[in-house]
């Protein structure tokens, strides 16, 4: 219990004894004495420091609240944009939690404007006439409310502060405001509606009046508590969001039993409320001061019976600040005179009157301290927590968002480096296998033309064989002959490619497969794994590779005239190519001694047992200049002396010889000779059949064919080898191509993955910033937490905040 409430009245009147002069030195001293606090709250104290009002807590927390809220919102906002911004990016972000979080903007914007239009608010209640009006004008300094014997308010009364300058009233739902500038106003006003019990009257009255309204104090008045059984609608509308209850009870009765029910109804509905129980009129016990020690002693131990034992809401040690004995009245007219500048008697008072003055300040010091902290927990609790979950969530999702694009940083760096040493070894195994290939495309081409002249040599060594491979029976006329010879043409040009086909076509498709199939293998490597096969499936070949040689027999046989007339294999024609040159040949054949045939080799059998192949292979082919007529169609002169020294050869030294036989032998045997020779002639005659003339054609055929085959081995090894450069050169153009794709797509990939870990290390270090402004808004909460609303001491509390002693993250 305060000091004051010990204090003997001897004391207090030796004290107030010496206080007997006029003047401002009287006046000095007896405010001191009288210790009423400064308009401005605060309370002077002997010879010290004037000490701020508690109620300062409250404005502080609230400024201090108001900062965190902005900055939050801000945050808030920040942080919404920035996620909207990267879930569209590199970072997958859920967009319900960016839904999440946009929908905190209208939470802090609520919170920050209730923030503003918190107040401290303490309702007055009691028994009518028991002085709650004058209570209120009282501490208000001012008479604002009308007071007087008898039942004054008739229904709830709101003063609240306001900025202008005249005060004003307005009624529960209506804007209409009615001017009050004095309490016989109020009272007119009051008077003017039918108001019930529980209306609320809203009395705006101008700050710079009141200190109390300054600090956001709103001070309720109420109708008498026993006026009404029912007040239950009176705590829904009025008690819930009250900071402080104040009891005035009359001290010149006790506490009835309509005033405690009323309370236990609030402590139902309220978790502990803060009580005061201001003891008014004790003036009165000055009349009887033979019973005023004992009267008190009683109302304490009811009132702190009450407050501990029957609420049950607070402690003794607590209760003996609860309770105090004071004169409302003497309150305000002490106020009144200081404001009319007028002396303060207290012997002008009945007795006891600086006791009950020094009890009203220490209620009202109590009362501010209790109602501040009050407020700002049960105002400022709540916003505290939803701010801290706020910044709680922005940084789990702001240090989520961190780590995920730290880790998607990491991961795509290290994609980076492989891409880029992949690109690397691409390059290079790029540029030595172009080489490679190119040099084995060469190869390969080279080598096909050599297995086409190769095949073709052995197929002109065995054109005999694939000659008579057609069979068809020797014709019997010309029209037969002439079909005969074109299916003998058909038949050979089929065999003819047939062959060759074996012989170069399949070795050297397996070749350009092989080599195929490895460019397609090494190049593949190079292509990504995933789209490889697909690329690759035009490559692989489908059709086999054929060898073109532009071979038409027919074509090549226009000129192609058979000679199947008989030669007697011993006649003079055939012993004279025995016996001459071929240039001697020739020229007794341009004088007609000897048949000219352009198609007849001058040493060719003709004869049924002459089937001597004329091959000599691809190099001993007959040369295109071999000793034909002129291709201009002229004859050489024969010289004269040659075609004597020919005669007199011919007919000179046969008679030598016939008459030289003739002579050692005898005419017997010369016609013996003659008759032999007669048989061989017959014989051979004889011979001459339908089989060998088809094998003597066969045999022209073949002779004729040949040269002009032997013509085609170069061109065609040529453009064979053309075909199979060709044919890879597509192949190895097309796994170039793609293989440069790869490439360029993969350092395409390596420069947006260069752009994605530029932009996530962008990514990282706002989520980093904005992490930590959610961790410094998350602390600043907790200080706030700390400071104002975890469970220190009031007293604790003021001079931290009061002196800016605050956390150092606070400042
Ligand atoms: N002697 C004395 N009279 C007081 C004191 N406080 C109030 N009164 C008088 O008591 C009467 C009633 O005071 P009010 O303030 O109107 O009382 P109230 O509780 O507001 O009454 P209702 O509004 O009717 O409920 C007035 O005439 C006051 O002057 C006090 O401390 N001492």
């Amino acid at each position: 219990m305060s000091g004051i409430l010990h204090r003997s009245k001897s004391e207090i009147d030796s004290s107030s004894s010496g206080v007997k002069q006029r003047g401002d030195a009287v006046r000095k001293e007896m405010d001191a004495l009288v210790n009423i606090p400064e308009e401005n709250g605060s309370t002077p104290t002997k010879g010290g420091p004037v000490s701020p009002s508690p109620l300062r807590i409250f404005s502080q927390a609230k400024k201090k609240m108001n900062e965190i809220f902005i900055e939050l919102d801000a945050q808030v906002k920040e942080s919404t944009a920035f996620l909207k911004r990267i879930s569209q990016g590199v970072v997958p972000v859920n967009l319900e939690t960016v839904d999440h979080v946009e929908k905190q903007y209208s939470k802090i914007k609520g919170i920050t404007e209730m923030v503003a239009r918190d107040h401290m608010k303490v309702v007055f209640f009691g028994r009518t006439s028991n002085g709650k009006s004058t209570v209120i004008n009282a501490m208000l300094r001012d008479k604002i409310l009308p007071s007087g014997i008898g039942h004054t308010t008739s229904c709830f009364i709101q003063v609240e502060g306001t900025d202008e300058p005249e005060g004003y009233a307005q009624t529960e739902g209506s804007d209409e405001k009615f001017g009050v500038s004095s309490v016989a106003n109020l009272s007119h006003a009051l008077n003017q509606g039918h108001l019930g019990e529980e209306s609320l009257v809203r009395l705006h009255w101008p700050k710079n009046k009141c200190f109390l309204l300054r600090e956001d104090v709103v001070l309720v008045d109420s109708p008498g508590i026993d006026v009404t059984p029912d007040t239950d609608i009176w705590i829904d509308k009025y008690c819930l969001d009250a900071d402080v209850f104040v009891l005035v009870a009359n001290s010149e009765s006790t506490l009835m039993q309509a005033e405690k029910n009323f309370f236990h109804k609030v402590s139902t509905r309220l978790s502990k409320p803060n009580v005061f129980i201001l003891n008014n009129r004790w003036d009165a016990s000055a009349n009887e001061p033979e019973f005023m020690d004992e009267v008190r002693r009683q109302h304490l131990d009811r009132n702190l019976e009450f407050l501990t034992k029957e609420l049950g809401v607070i402690s003794n040690q607590q209760a003996l600040e609860r309770v105090y004995f004071v004169s409302a009245k003497e309150v305000l007219m002490t106020a009144q005179k200081k404001q009319q500048n007028a002396i303060v008697n207290p012997g002008a008072f009945p007795d006891g009157y600086l006791m009950r003055m020094q009890d009203f300040d220490t209620f009202e010091r109590k009362f501010q301290e209790c109602l501040s902290k009050s407020a700002v927990r049960t105002k400022f609790e709540h916003h505290t927590q939803q701010g801290r979950k706020i910044a709680h969530e922005m940084r789990n999702l702001l240090e989520e968002v961190y780590e995920q694009s730290n880790l998607t940083r990491a991961l795509q760096e290290e994609d980076r480096l492989r891409q880029e040493s992949l690109f690397h070894l691409k390059t290079t195994h790029f540029e030595s296998m172009s080489v490679d290939f190119k040099e084995k495309i060469d190869a390969l081409s080279r080598k096909a033309g050599q297995e086409i002249i190769a095949g073709f040599k052995e197929e002109l060594a065995r054109l005999q064989t694939t000659v008579n491979l057609y069979t068809k029976n020797w014709p019997m006329t010309v029209e037969q002959m002439h079909l005969y010879k074109l299916g003998l043409y058909e038949v050979f040009e089929r065999n003819l490619l047939r062959n060759f086909e074996a012989r170069c076509s399949v070795p050297i498709n397996n070749a350009v497969d092989m080599l195929e199939q490895e460019m397609l293998t090494r190049f593949g490597g190079l292509l990504p794994e995933n789209s490889r096969d697909v690329k690759l499936a035009p490559l692989h070949r489908r059709q086999r590779f054929n060898v073109k040689v532009h071979l038409s027999i027919p074509q090549m046989c226009i000129g192609f005239t058979e000679d199947l007339t008989f030669h007697f294999s011993l006649g003079w024609q055939r012993i004279a190519r025995l016996l001459l040159s071929r240039n001697e040949m020739r020229r007794l054949a341009t004088f007609g001694f000897l048949p000219m045939s352009r198609n007849v080799e001058p040493n060719a059998s003709v004869s049924p047992g002459a089937s001597k192949s004329t091959d000599s292979g691809i190099g001993s082919l007959p040369p295109s200049n071999s000793s034909l007529p002129a291709t201009d169609g002229t004859t050489k002169d024969l010289d004269v002396v040659e075609l004597a020294a020919i005669l007199s050869k011919c007919g000179i030294g046969t008679g030598a010889v016939a008459f030289m036989v003739w002579r050692s032998i005898g005419w017997k045997i010369l016609v013996g000779a003659a008759a032999s020779y007669g048989i061989l002639y017959g014989a051979e005659r004889l011979a001459w059949h339908f089989s060998t003339r088809r094998r003597v054609f066969k045999h022209q055929f073949v002779d004729f064919v040949k040269p002009q085959l032997a013509s085609l081995v170069h061109p065609s090894a040529t453009s064979g080898a053309h075909q199979v450069q060709e044919e890879l050169e597509f192949t190895f153009t097309e796994l170039i191509r793609l293989a440069n794709e790869s490439t360029t797509e993969l350092s395409e990939r390596i420069a947006a993955l260069r752009k994605e870990v530029k932009t996530l290390d962008e990514v990282t270090s706002q989520a980093k910033v904005m992490n930590n402004k959610s961790k410094w808004l998350e602390s600043q909460l907790d200080s706030f937490w700390d400071a104002y609303i975890a469970s220190k001491d009031v007293e604790d509390v003021v001079p931290d905040i009061l002196n800016n002693h605050l956390p150092e993250q606070q400042k």
